[in-house]
């Protein structure tokens, strides 16, 4: 065991807003700046700014104006745009449709698993060449899910503290027997794009976490109408000023010195790979040097 101390890091904070929310409030020396990455362009320019001195990265998840559609997002640019970006922790903000009649719409689940039945996306920056495996068995960083739950109390916005997100491809929304089937499986709340996303923070090392915001019950709900991107933009902008301060909460919190992450998120690649080093592709060695570069530079892997 080593007796160095732990590094004192300075948290960057990056925030992945989902549908309904384009942009930031209260961010200082705002700029947006475009990121270009060895997996092409993510969704948008990021928007750099600082609050209470803590910076702080944004990405609009579908891009401004939303043109781009979940399994069009380009989810490993976007991850490595916040990884160049310097970012250390990500909040992923998503609107998710309930699967639970105690989640309303409007009530806010910090989710703590996710079924991943999303199929066609790329979900690795592993590939042919150099591979490798990161565990995702405890796929969000509590560290990030205790400052929620703080800041939401905090705020008195209704929340619920852990919940399985089903991921599933979309666009179109769900049959009703997925729902049910979803809901029989124990799934809390249904969203198209926080996988693989969280995979790929998982494989960048940065910490991540998901604040999910109820805007429907789907289409399993005899009382309410099935779900419609009418009623989903609807619910998000009564939700938006609670996103907006919540996040404006959480970064000074997040963003304070600290140690490495209790919970190893930013250590996930260490043991990860198994490809030998002489079997290793250059030219992806290469690209991967951006999210990976900390581990396959130390050649004991
Ligand atoms: C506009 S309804 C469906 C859309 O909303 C959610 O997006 P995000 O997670 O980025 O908030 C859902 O996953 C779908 O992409
Ligand atoms: N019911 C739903 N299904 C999938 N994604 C959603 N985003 C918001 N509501 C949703």
């Amino acid at each position: 065991m080593s007796n160095s101390p732990a590094p004192e890091i300075k948290p960057v904070i990056g925030i992945i807003g989902g549908s309904g929310l384009y942009d930031i409030a209260g961010l200082e020396n705002k700029e947006w700046r475009r990121v270009d990455t060895p997996w092409g362009a993510p969704s948008d320019e990021l928007l750099f700014g600082t609050l209470n001195g803590v910076r702080c990265v944004f990405l609009p998840r579908h891009g401004r104006g939303h043109p781009i559609p979940p399994s069009r997002l380009n989810y490993r640019a976007n991850i490595a745009a916040m990884k160049i970006a310097g970012v250390t922790d990500i909040i992923s903000l998503s609107a998710v449709g309930s699967l639970r009649e105690d989640l309303p719409p409007g009530h806010f689940v910090i989710v703590d698993q996710f079924i991943d039945r999303s199929f066609a996306r790329e979900k690795s920056f592993f590939d042919t060449g150099c591979v490798a495996h990161v565990s995702v068995a405890d796929p969000v960083c509590p560290r990030i899910g205790d400052v929620a739950e703080e800041k939401l109390k905090e705020l008195n916005i209704a929340f619920t503290r852990g919940g399985t997100y089903l991921v599933m491809e979309g666009p179109q929304f769900s049959t009703r027997a997925e729902s049910e089937l979803y809901r029989s499986w124990g799934c809390a709340v249904i969203g198209m794009t926080n996988m693989p996303e969280a995979k790929l923070a998982r494989e960048a090392e940065i910490c991540y976490a998901t604040v999910a915001m109820v805007t429907d019950y789907d289409c399993w709900h005899q009382d309410h109408d099935s779900v419609t991107v009418d009623a989903v933009v609807r619910v998000m902008q009564q939700n938006a000023d609670h996103a907006r301060s919540l996040v404006k909460e959480m970064i000074p919190a997040l963003g304070q010195p600290r140690g490495l992450c209790p919970a190893g998120c930013d250590r996930a690649l260490e043991h990860a790979l198994i490809t030998a080093p002489e079997r290793r592709e250059p030219a992806l060695l290469s690209k991967l040097e951006v999210i990976a570069g900390r581990v396959l530079s130390s050649f004991d892997n």
